[in-house]
């Protein structure tokens, strides 16, 4: 089992993830729901400082980025993942534009787990991604997860076994060290992922990770 720990802010705290035991390590570029986010220079700093030591992981299509923006933003910071969670719709094209001009970087798919109809989606697309997110939507945002709330597992697990023969399933969603087990059993992803209940928080400001939340996560995940 893979663990997938967002809100990454520093270098500081990438080193201290990893040294935690994430597998890999995500972060958002140039804006975000809980303002847990960073500029360009500063993604580029983070990456570098992880290496090759866990997968590097970027939401880039929030806020006003199009398409271009996120190609010419990717092109740039070179992640080894692509997280589409925001503006950019599901498009074919824009998944082949991005296998063409961006070989090797694989691409991770967010699902709003909004009803059944996330079940009907994920079957439909399931060969276009690498990966999918099965996260959180809240109510009244466009884009899709840090909810920081869990959803229906019975339907996460029913994603699980209609694709996951085909597309890594990470499971994300209010996800921390008091639930992850219980998530794992009743759904049986590839991977976990965690936000806010591995991040410290005050009056609803975002102010980085804690450190000893993400590495009971990542020892219970990899337990399994
Ligand atoms: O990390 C963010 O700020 C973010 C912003 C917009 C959409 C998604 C975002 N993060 C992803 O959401 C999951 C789940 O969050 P939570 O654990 O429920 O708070 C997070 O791990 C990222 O994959």
């Amino acid at each position: 089992m893979i663990t997938q720990i967002y809100g990454i802010i520093s270098k500081e705290q990438a080193l201290a993830c990893l040294e935690a035991g994430a597998d890999y390590i995500g972060l958002v570029l140039n804006d975000s729901i809980k303002k847990d986010h960073v500029m360009l220079p500063e993604a580029l700093d983070i990456f570098a400082a992880i290496g090759d030591r866990a997968k590097k992981v970027a939401i880039l299509d929030l806020g006003l980025c199009g398409e271009e923006a996120v190609l010419a933003l990717a092109k740039e910071l070179r992640p080894d993942i692509l997280h589409l969670c925001g503006s950019v719709t599901t498009n074919r094209d824009f998944y082949r534009r991005c296998r063409q001009e961006m070989p090797g970087m694989e691409i991770m798919q967010a699902v709003g787990m909004v009803g059944p109809e996330a079940v009907d989606f994920a079957t439909a697309h399931a060969e276009w991604a690498d990966y999918y997110i099965l996260d959180t939507v809240k109510t009244g945002e466009s884009g899709v997860g840090a909810a920081g709330a869990t959803h229906d597992w019975n339907l996460s697990r029913q994603i699980v076994e209609a694709v996951g023969d085909r597309v890594k399933v990470i499971l994300a969603g209010g996800l921390g060290p008091h639930n992850v087990a219980a998530a794992i059993e009743a759904v049986r992803p590839y991977g976990v992922d965690s936000l806010t209940m591995t991040s410290i928080e005050k009056d609803g400001v975002f102010l980085g990770k804690d450190v000893e939340k993400v590495r009971e996560f990542c020892r219970i995940a990899h337990t399994y």
